[in-house]
């Protein structure tokens, strides 16, 4: 189901664990930053409300996408349970769109695969600016509180597991 038919901010809040003893890292790109803004204040804010204490989540700025991929791998050097990847990259003129997505998407899946703490891709890859907003508090919801969600239950997976 796309995200045209959906909403990213919707979830039963009754089925997410307790986040009060997790620990989470927050990577957030500066490039399209009226956009990464309002998906990081979606995380943060639906990390707390599930829980996690604000001294527990460790967030740090990188210069665009595909720099999450190294602040990501570095992040989960910092002992936390999940990292939160968070980006916008909006097509241009030239082919550096698909370039900057196939990196970062793959790079964030290598980080999941070679290391032990799950990394949460939580970058849209977007035609147009409005795309980007409506799903970053806008009519699509706010793929960042999607993205806290996921952090929370894989964080809770990875100590299970
Ligand atoms: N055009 C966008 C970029 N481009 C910058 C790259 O992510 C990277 O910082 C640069 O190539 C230097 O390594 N980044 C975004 O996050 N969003 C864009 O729309
Ligand atoms: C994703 C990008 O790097 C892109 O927005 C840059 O724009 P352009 O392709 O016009 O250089």
């Amino acid at each position: 189901m796309a995200t045209k038919n959906q909403n990213l901010s919707a979830y039963d809040k009754n089925t997410i664990p307790n986040a009060k003893d997790l620990r989470f890292g927050i990577v957030v790109s500066e490039w399209n930053s009226n956009i990464t803004n309002n998906l990081y204040e979606g995380a943060l804010t639906t990390l707390i409300e599930h829980g996690a204490l604000a001294d527990n989540i460790y967030s740090w700025h990188v210069p665009g996408s595909y720099e999450l991929i190294y602040g990501s791998k570095k992040m989960q050097e910092h002992q936390v349970d999940a990292v939160i990847a968070i980006g916008c990259v909006i097509q241009g003129e030239t082919k550096h769109f698909d370039f900057v997505c196939e990196a970062v998407a793959n790079g964030i899946k290598d980080l999941n695969v070679m290391h032990d703490t799950p990394v949460i891709f939580c970058v849209l890859t977007d035609n147009a600016m409005q795309q980007s907003i409506d799903r970053s508090g806008g009519k699509h919801g706010n793929k960042g509180v999607e993205a806290a969600v996921a952090a929370i239950k894989m964080a809770v997976l990875r100590r299970e597991a």
